[in-house]
């Protein structure tokens, strides 16, 4: 099955609660060269938050996700090719799991399910937020990484498996593994990417990196560096 996440070697996630750095404008935002915006944050975010990033963005050329973490900040906006709504794996509530959208689809009869997707995180950063508020457990081998991500792929249908690692770079064996035991999936990588080696470095073992923090940090530059790095290192890959 081809999906739209196929082909990209890029994406860049805004978080809507935080600022953008200096003088960087959501035009500059959308020209750097990403193959994709995803938007969204485990903390303090809001659908009106939501919508000011997305109602920015609309006028550029970049695909729109939003990647709710909860049920309350979904929008609905014509700027946006789709949802990307994430369920945790190694979460130790369920309510991550399944819990949150069954409350989404109780409570909302007329989902969009054509532009609805799932991402199947692993999250293994014990102290990001994301690991707190899911209650994640993050003492995990590649092995049993490597497993999470056959299991999501082979037993529960997905087809975007997300290694997240979210405030720090990751295990470069921990995500080969990861990749390694997907068929057709695509194995999403975030954390931690700060530059071009290191979007390089992590673009050899991932389909996809995701690059969060470093926007807000110090700017659309440096993202451009990363977009390079993992294209660089797409085109180093033997069947590139
Ligand atoms: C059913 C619906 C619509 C939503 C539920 C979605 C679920 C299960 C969310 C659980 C995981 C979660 C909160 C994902 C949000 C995406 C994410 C990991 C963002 C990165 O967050 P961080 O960078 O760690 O957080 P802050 O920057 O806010 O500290
Ligand atoms: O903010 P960083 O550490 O780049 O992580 C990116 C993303 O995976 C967060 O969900
Ligand atoms: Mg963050």
């Amino acid at each position: 099955m081809s999906t739209p996440w196929d082909d990209w070697d890029h994406v860049l996630k805004v978080d809507p609660d935080k600022e953008l750095h200096a003088d960087d404008t959501f035009e500059d935002v959308c020209a750097t060269g990403t193959d994709a915006i995803e938007i969204g944050g485990t903390l303090d975010v809001t659908a009106d938050k939501m919508r000011r990033v997305v109602d920015a963005c609309e006028a550029y050329d970049v695909p729109l996700y939003q990647e709710p973490s909860n049920p309350g900040v979904v929008i609905d906006s014509d700027a946006l090719d789709g949802y990307l709504v994430p369920t945790v794996f190694n979460a130790g509530d369920p309510f991550w799991v399944t819990g949150a959208h069954k409350e989404w689809v109780r409570i909302d009869d007329d989902l969009d399910w054509e532009r609805t997707h799932t991402e199947a995180y692993v999250v293994l950063n014990p102290e990001a937020s994301v690991a707190r508020l899911t209650d994640a457990d993050c003492d995990l081998g590649a092995d049993d990484v490597a497993a999470y991500a056959r299991v999501a792929e082979r037993m529960f249908g997905q087809d975007l498996v997300y290694v997240e690692y979210s405030g720090t770079f990751g295990d470069v064996e921990v995500v080969g593994a990861a990749r390694d035991a997907l068929d057709d999936a695509t194995l999403f990588y975030g954390g931690g990417i700060h530059d071009y080696e290191s979007a390089r470095e992590m673009g050899a073992h991932a389909d996809t990196i995701v690059v969060g923090d470093l926007l807000h940090d110090e700017g659309v530059d440096a993202v451009r560096e990363t977009v390079e790095g993992v294209r660089d290192a797409h085109a180093d890959l033997p069947d590139a």
